[in-house]
């Protein structure tokens, strides 16, 4: 048996300013730093003594993880990180305002490119493009993902391809993990962790569009010796 939690970071600025977010990289909001803080706080009531932490490469979510555990008086223990946890590349739509593409594009639309299994944003047409907000260009990727093999890397995602890419970072480290009976923590991102709990629950497509995964709250789970859920908690604090 071991325990497995994952949280996803606490609201990051875009968030804030209701973004399309996806692999640009965010920092947290004053708001999502007290948010994280108070998740450390959650888990520290818990007395889970956790052996490994995972993390993407994307500021917000790895910020968030040493926040909690820092909170959770566990800032010591191992940690990695993978591009796999990143959040779903959410293609040409990174840098819109949430409301106003669906002004644009009508609510449907956006509701599908947001939550639906398998349908693909509109994709970034190349590795060089940037985007602007009020003022400052991010880029779509960097030196970070200098060692991933191109055809790997995604202009693009829905939670489809999202799952395919986080899960062989699931079988090779993650699960092994667990099967040796460590506990872990994972700080991740809203579809990145939609993807994870679609597997581990065993959620079918049609379902996973009705999971939301809040910011900053922890969701513990317990799981047995196969990895199938014994049970699942979700610590809001409210
Ligand atoms: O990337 C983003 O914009 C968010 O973190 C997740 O957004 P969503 O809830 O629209 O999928």
């Amino acid at each position: 048996m071991s325990k497995l939690v994952m949280v996803r970071h606490g609201q990051s600025e875009w968030n804030a300013k209701n973004l399309f977010n996806g692999w640009i990289d965010t920092k947290l909001s004053p708001v999502g730093i007290q948010q994280a803080r108070d998740a450390g706080n959650l888990l520290a009531e818990t007395g889970i003594e956790f052996d490994q932490a995972y993390t993407s490469v994307l500021t917000r979510a790895i910020q968030t993880l040493h926040l909690v555990l820092e909170e959770d008086g566990q800032l010591w223990i191992p940690e990695e990180k993978s591009w796999r946890l990143n959040e779903r590349n959410y293609g040409a739509l990174q840098g819109l305002n949430k409301a106003d593409a669906a002004e644009k594009w009508g609510d449907d639309q956006v509701h599908q490119w947001r939550r639906s299994y398998d349908v693909l944003p509109p994709m970034l047409d190349d590795y060089e493009e940037t985007v602007t907000v009020d003022g400052e260009t991010y880029a779509s990727f960097d030196r970070r993902y200098a060692d991933v093999p191109k055809d790997e890397l995604p202009l693009g995602e829905n939670l489809k391809v999202t799952l395919e890419r986080v899960m062989p970072y699931w079988d090779e480290k993650i699960s092994k993990d667990l099967k040796a009976g460590k506990n872990v923590i994972i700080a991740a991102h809203g579809n990145s962790l939609r993807a994870l709990a679609k597997h581990i629950e065993k959620i079918s497509d049609d379902d996973i569009t009705g999971l939301e995964i809040a910011n900053g709250q922890p969701i513990v789970y317990d799981l047995d010796d196969n990895l199938d859920v014994v049970s699942k908690t979700v610590l809001s604090g409210e």
